[in-house]
């Protein structure tokens, strides 16, 4: 595969980790304007860096698109003349449909919607995929790379919102919650990297046990929950405090935050 990742900045850049890593790509053109801090990249021999995005897409068949916003209709303008049938764009940016991206570039080009998440770099993303009618067919190859990443699922385009606020916004919950854990920990007396130790692994083990079983988060909960135990009265105390309705305000804030982001 000769992939491009126009915009390797924080997500471009995990993206390509989780490729390179996995050596499903053949040609990988990262571009940013300013490359300098790409240097990492250049002792794979499959990446080639540049700011001309022109170059990128002329070599290259898969395109996935990881600016902010506020540049993709500018680069999209700019390298329109060099798109063909072979290409295959795929945007990872948040609030920019389908419908914009095909007024720019034509509806003949294969455009599909990914949202990964910066744990495409160690292989654990969460990948949600839509496409346009042109890219229905080729929405398999999109799995296939997202795949090597993560996990996947292909959703209806207007799911795409909510899906960033729970997959992608979500590793920056998660690491809120597994830090305050490793707070919790220092003040009952553990070293701070032990403490950090414990609350990674535990979390871990805590998604690795309802990915492995199947099971419903409460069946686990009560295999833990001591009658009269330390258990129930901290889980108590938590939602005395509001720990599930404040997550899921912060959810709701999150996704009305993105929903003010014209599509
Ligand atoms: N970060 C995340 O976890 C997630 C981000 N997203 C979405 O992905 C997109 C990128 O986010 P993120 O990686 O955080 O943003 P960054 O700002 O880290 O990365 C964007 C990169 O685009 C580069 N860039 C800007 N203009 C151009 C240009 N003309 N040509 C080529 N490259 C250019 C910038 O580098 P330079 O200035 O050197 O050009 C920058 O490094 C956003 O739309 C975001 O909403 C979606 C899911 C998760
Ligand atoms: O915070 C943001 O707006 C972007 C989208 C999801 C992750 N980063």
């Amino acid at each position: 595969m000769k992939i491009a990742i126009i915009g390797a900045g924080s997500l471009g850049q995990s993206i390509a980790k989780g490729l390179l890593k996995n050596e499903v790509v053949q040609t990988l053109y990262l571009t940013k304007r300013n490359t300098n801090t790409l240097q990492s990249f250049t002792n794979f021999k499959e990446v080639i860096l540049t700011s001309n995005n022109q170059e990128a897409v002329k070599n290259a068949d898969i395109l996935i698109f990881a600016v902010q916003p506020k540049h993709l209709e500018h680069i999209l303008t700019n390298i329109q003349p060099l798109l063909f049938d072979r290409h295959i764009l795929i945007s990872v940016i948040t609030g920019f449909s389908i419908a914009k991206i095909e007024a720019i570039v034509g509806p003949n080009i294969t455009i599909i919607r990914a949202m990964p998440n910066t744990a495409s770099a160690v292989g654990q993303s969460m990948t949600c995929i839509s496409a346009n009618t042109s890219g229905k067919e080729k929405v398999t190859l999109a799995k296939t790379i997202f795949n090597s990443l993560g996990n996947t699922l292909e959703i209806p385009e207007e799911q795409l919102q909510a899906a960033t606020v729970i997959c992608a916004s979500g590793i920056a919950f998660w690491m809120r919650l597994i830090r305050a854990t490793t707070q919790g920990a220092i003040q009952l007396g553990f070293e701070a990297h032990e403490a950090h130790e414990l609350a990674m692994q535990t979390c871990f083990g805590a998604a690795s046990l309802l990915k492995e079983s199947g099971n419903h988060p409460e069946v686990e909960i009560d295999r833990v929950t001591t009658p009269g135990g330390c258990t129930i009265e901290g889980l108590n105390e938590m939602e005395h405090q509001g720990l599930s309705s404040s997550l899921i305000k912060g959810i709701k804030k999150s996704f009305d935050k993105i929903n003010q982001i014209k599509n």
